[in-house]
């Protein structure tokens, strides 16, 4: 009996929404597509998201080859292997059970799989089973499904971003299923924040950390692992109006695509609009016309759900330098990852990551400037993002720290991660994949490796030669511009992987912010802040004994006298010497009010600009700082109080006790003087601009007290404004400046004998007089904190 041996032909098998269809591969070349006249592997006419001319698949030695398009032009919705597109160029070697997507919308993709029986070992890259999780388990086992990084979740997604327990899918009576957020940086349901809970109808699509997951069929299915993020951007048009209203384009026209895990650098002479550009990339800097996608998704209107899964190093450090590395980490890695994230393993490995293990008690101000950009890129890493932006993370490195820095992101690449930086140095310049050299005014003059750019502009020299020829002029710009645009590299390098046919209008409004708790972020914010204030031991001493060493200086003036307390007979001198007395009260509390909170917000600016960009909340930030500051003036008044106790005979206020009076004055005053500081400290730009601040509020304070000058008219009502004002009228009304001036005396011609010093019902000795004193302080507390809170709003980037 003669054998009959049975050829097992490698075959596509296409599945769209569980609709499937089978071709063998038999010939040299086959032409996958819609197009009956032109394909010889044809899906069904309804099958839209498959071009006419969609892929070519042709053998080579081992197997077969799959190109894009019909070899020439891309498809429009493209083959993607996880988030990389296969090009009409170089194509994609076929590897037994390979899943491959045609178009990127979950909601109608369709799934290509090349299969090949004769290959006894399939190769392991199994994506073919994607995790999912039948909605009715809910129901069989009667418990909740749970959803999390919890190793137990019934549907484990493992992401430093997503919590033990995320989510519960339940069944309930009138709703069915629905899913149920737990977590600390929440659940999008077709692009919206979930409130609570949402029901799991056909087709809803849910964003979890850099999972997507799709209700489809009675199951939920993650259609999508965020483990790959590719970018592609669109005609990128920024225009401004300069001084003299006329417009300018810092942006002009730009079209690059980058695949995941490229190593992407932004180069260019000064001012060519680098910066601007990576900001726009990255969904901070608002564009005039085009679009930037991630994995097919509007950046710009999808900001919120990426918001966690991008990572950003400034050009400023992002770190305080009076925390040590470790600090800095734990510290970032609780206010950005779930309350119950692992803290010490993800600090560990970061620090790995980052090579700094060995100098992980060492405090920021002690590191190199490397080193430091290092702990900034630390920071990033915590929340693993899969993309990350850098702006000039060499600057100011020495050349063999610049090499460790870029072979470090080159290293971050190859883990999977799409890196794109912003750099001047160009010595490491080929560890990148790509290079995009931009011209003056924002002009894309080449996009492709960075071995192949010399070729391009016939130069044989290095990097510092194209700088040259590009600086040249706007001619010589828009003479490279034009070149590259109508070059086979734009075709190989854009055109061949840009994918812009996705669901980039998926969904028609922004989404919220997830919002972390309150509670816990001021928590965190205080733990951190107090700690600062405690590392700046002189700082801090100072800020203590300033008021008490001004007061004993009185003392030591006075010695003789006991200006706070009237004697058997009214004296205006005595009278004059009390005001003075409780002047240097005033201004004390003022000074160290002021002084011990001008810088606070400014100094920190790029620290909190990025850490609101990720979740920070303005109320958290600002009651984090009036909670340190306050305690400290707790401390501050009680040591100043101390002072004026033992040094100065007590008034005997019949309202109050003096001691207490005397305390929630001083309290009151430092508390509106940091309130006010810290407004001035949101407005200004920079430190030293802070410092100037200083005489000027204090200035306006002493004159418009109504001590010094007599406040009449105009004078009268701008002192109204001026804390010094409440905290006199409060001081003088327990101390009852009033009842030390003798009433005038009258003369023998009738008229009255003008004193030095006349009484004031500024100073009226009684409970209503005080409580309006202290709730004027009050509200001017609560007007500086809401204006500082407004300003720091009025910052965000989006
Ligand atoms: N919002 C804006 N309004 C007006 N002009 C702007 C704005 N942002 C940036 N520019 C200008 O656009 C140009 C490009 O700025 P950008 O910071 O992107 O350049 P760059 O290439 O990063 O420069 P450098 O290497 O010096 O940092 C500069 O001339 C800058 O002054």
């Amino acid at each position: 009996m003669a054998n009959t041996t049975i050829v097992q032909l490698p075959y596509l098998e296409l599945d769209n929404q569980g609709a499937q269809v089978r071709f063998e591969l038999t010939q040299s070349q086959h032409i996958l597509g819609r197009d009956h006249n032109r394909c010889d592997l044809c899906v069904p006419e309804t099958w839209k998201v498959i071009s006419g001319c969609h892929a070519v698949i042709k053998r080579v030695e081992s197997g077969y080859q799959i190109f894009d398009g019909d070899g020439q032009n891309p498809s429009t919705n493209g083959l993607f292997l996880g988030q990389t597109r296969i090009t009409s160029t170089d194509g994609y070697h076929l590897q037994n059970k390979t899943l491959i997507r045609i178009g990127q919308n979950p909601k109608n993709q369709i799934q290509l799989i090349y299969r090949n029986p004769a290959l006894v070992e399939p190769v392991t890259t199994d994506l073919l089973t994607p995790q999912a999780i039948a909605l009715d388990s809910a129901r069989f086992s009667q418990q909740p499904i749970v959803i999390g990084r919890d190793p137990n979740a019934n549907f484990q997604l493992d992401s430093p971003i997503v919590s033990r327990r995320h989510a519960l899918v339940i069944e309930q009576p009138n709703q069915g299923y629905v899913i149920q957020d737990c977590s600390a940086n929440g659940i999008f349901a077709n692009g919206q924040k979930v409130n609570g809970s949402i029901a799991l109808n056909e087709g809803l699509l849910l964003n979890i950390g850099p999972f997507t997951l799709l209700v489809e069929q009675e199951q939920l299915k993650l259609v999508d692992a965020g483990t790959q993020i590719r970018l592609d951007a669109t005609q990128l048009v920024r225009k401004v109006k300069d001084q003299t209203g006329a417009e300018r384009r810092l942006l002009d026209d730009i079209s690059l695509a980058i695949e995941p895990g490229q190593f992407v650098a932004l180069v260019g002479g000064s001012g060519a609009g680098k910066s601007t550009l990576m900001r726009t990339l990255l969904g901070i800097e608002p564009i005039t016309a085009g679009k930037v996608l991630l994995n097919g998704n509007d950046l710009h209107s999808n900001f919120n759900i990426y918001r966690n899964q991008i990572g950003y190093v400034p050009q400023d450090d992002i770190i305080h330098r009076d925390l040590t590395v470790t600090e800095v980490l734990t510290y970032a890695a609780q206010l950005r990852l779930p309350p119950d994230a692992n803290l010490r393993h993800v600090v560990e490995t970061t620090l790995e990551q980052i090579e700094m293990g060995p100098r992980r008690h060492v405090l920021v101000s002690q590191l190199s400037g490397g080193q430091r950009k290092r702990i900034s890129i630390g920071v990033e890493l915590l929340a693993d993002p899969k993309l990350f932006f850098l702006d000039e993370p060499t600057s100011g490195l020495d050349p063999g720290l610049d090499k460790k820095m870029m072979q470090l992101l080159r290293k971050l690449a190859d883990q999977g991660r799409t890196i794109i930086l912003v750099t001047h140095a160009t010595s490491n310049i080929n560890l990148c994949d790509r290079i995009a050299f931009l011209g003056f005014g924002g002009r894309l003059c080449y996009f492709g490796p960075p071995q192949a750019a010399g070729d391009f502009f016939e130069i044989q020299g290095d990097f510092a030669d194209i700088y040259n020829e590009l600086e040249k002029g706007e001619d010589s710009v828009q003479h490279w511009a034009n070149r590259y645009y109508q070059s086979k590299q734009y075709q190989q390098y854009v055109t061949a992987h840009l994918s812009l046919n996705a669901s980039a209008t998926r969904f028609k409004q922004t989404p919220n912010r997830a919002k972390p708790s309150p509670i816990q972020q001021i928590r965190l914010l205080v733990q951190r802040y107090t700690q600062l204030i405690l590392r700046d031991r002189v700082s801090l001493l100072l800020s203590m004994l300033t008021a008490p060493i001004g007061i004993m200086l009185i003392l030591l003036a006075n010695q003789d006298q006991q200006p706070l307390v009237t004697g058997s007979e009214a004296d205006p001198n005595l009278a004059g010497l009390a005001l003075k007395v409780l002047f240097v009260f005033t201004c004390a509390a003022i000074w160290i009010g002021l002084a011990g909170s001008l810088q606070e917000i400014v100094k920190e600016k790029a620290i909190y600009t990025r850490e609101r960009l990720v979740n920070l909340g303005i109320p958290a930030y600002i009651s984090s700082k009036v909670m340190v500051l306050g305690g400290l003036a707790i401390v501050q008044t009680g040591l100043m109080c101390l002072v004026v106790l033992i040094g100065f005979e007590a008034p005997t206020p019949e309202f109050i006790p003096w001691a207490l009076g005397l305390s929630i004055t001083s309290w009151l005053t430092i508390v509106s003087s940091f309130s006010l500081g810290l407004m001035v400290s949101s407005l200004v730009k920079n430190a030293s601009q802070a410092n100037s601040a200083l005489p000027l509020l204090l200035l306006p304070q002493i004159i418009f007290s109504g001590v010094l000058f007599e406040s009449v008219g105009i004078a009268k009502a701008i002192g109204w404004l001026m804390l010094s004002r409440w905290s006199i009228g409060a001081y003088g009304a327990l101390v009852n400046i009033n009842a030390m001036i003798p009433a005038p005396t009258t003369l023998p011609d009738g008229s009255q004998l003008k004193m030095p010093i006349s009484t004031s019902s500024v100073y009226e000795a009684n409970w209503s007089n005080l409580m309006t004193n202290w709730g004027v302080l009050l509200i001017m507390i609560v007007i500086y904190l809401s204006v500082a809170s407004y300003i720091q709003k009025r910052k965000d980037l989006l």
